[in-house]
C-alpha cells in the first residue's frame, strides 16, 4: 500500500534492536482515515473469503481491527487479552506469547463465548515481526475449532522471517507494507 509506505518513510524512525517506530500514526497516535483505507485494502484482498469474525491482540491491533471490520460487513472484533481480569469470567482459551516491545511473556486469553467452531476468522495486527503474536492467535483459533481464513497486517518486517514462515505453511498473509531492510545508523528503510 503506497500510502502506508510513504507514511513510514516520512514519519517512521528506525531504532536499535530492529524496532521501527511509527507511533505518530499507527500505534500510539492513530490516523483513523488511514486505518479505514487499510481496512478497504484488506477487504479487496480477502474479497473471496467468508469472514465471520476478526481476531486481534491487545493493544495495538484493536483500533485497526475495529476500522477494518467496517469493510467486512461489521463482523464482531474480538481481541485477545494479555492479562487475567475480574471481567474475564467463564471458560477461556489461553496460551502465552512473547511480546516484542515489552520483552516478556504474556498470557493471551479469549473467552470461549467469543470464539466458536463455526467461525471463519481474519487475524489483524499492526506489526508482524517474528510471528509470536500471530502464532498465539492461531493457537487460540485451533483450540476453538475456528478456521483462520487469512491474516491482515499493517507493517511486516520481512527480514525477521515470521511472515514468510506463515506463508510457507499456507496462510494467506496480506501485509500492506513489508520492510525488507532498515538501518538505525542511516535511518534508511527499504520495502520488498
Ligand atoms: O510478530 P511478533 O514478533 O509477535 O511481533 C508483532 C507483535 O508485537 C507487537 O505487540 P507488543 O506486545 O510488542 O505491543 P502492543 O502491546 O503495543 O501490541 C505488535 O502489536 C504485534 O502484536
Ligand atoms: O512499534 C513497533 N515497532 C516494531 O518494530 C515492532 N515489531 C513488533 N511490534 C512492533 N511494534
Amino acid at each position: 500500500m503506497k500510502e502506508l509506505e510513504e507514511r513510514i518513510q516520512s514519519e517512521g524512525t528506525v531504532k536499535a534492536g530492529n524496532v521501527l517506530k511509527v507511533d505518530a500514526f499507527l500505534n500510539h497516535q492513530c490516523d483513523v482515515r488511514l486505518f479505514d483505507r487499510m481496512g478497504a485494502a484488506w477487504a479487496e484482498h480477502f474479497a473471496g473469503k467468508h469472514i465471520t469474525k476478526i481476531l486481534t491482540i491487545e493493544a495495538s491491533g484493536i483500533g485497526i481491527a475495529c476500522c477494518a471490520a467496517q469493510h467486512f460487513d461489521n463482523v464482531p472484533v474480538v481481541f485477545a487479552k494479555k492479562a487475567q481480569s475480574i471481567n474475564l469470567d467463564g471458560e477461556q482459551y489461553s496460551t502465552t506469547v512473547y511480546s516484542f516491545t515489552k520483552q516478556k511473556e504474556f498470557p493471551v486469553i479469549v473467552s470461549k463465548k467469543y470464539l466458536n467452531p463455526g467461525d471463519h476468522v481474519l487475524l489483524i495486527d499492526d506489526f508482524l515481526a517474528n510471528g509470536k503474536a500471530l502464532r498465539g492467535l492461531i493457537d487460540l483459533c485451533k483450540a476453538a475449532g475456528a478456521t483462520v481464513e487469512g491474516i491482515g497486517i499493517a507493517v511486516e518486517k520481512g527480514f525477521q522471517g515470521g511472515g514468510d514462515a506463515l506463508r510457507a505453511e499456507g496462510y494467506d498473509v496480506d501485509s500492506l507494507a513489508i520492510v525488507e531492510s532498515m538501518d538505525p545508523e542511516t535511518g534508511r528503510i527499504e520495502f520488498r
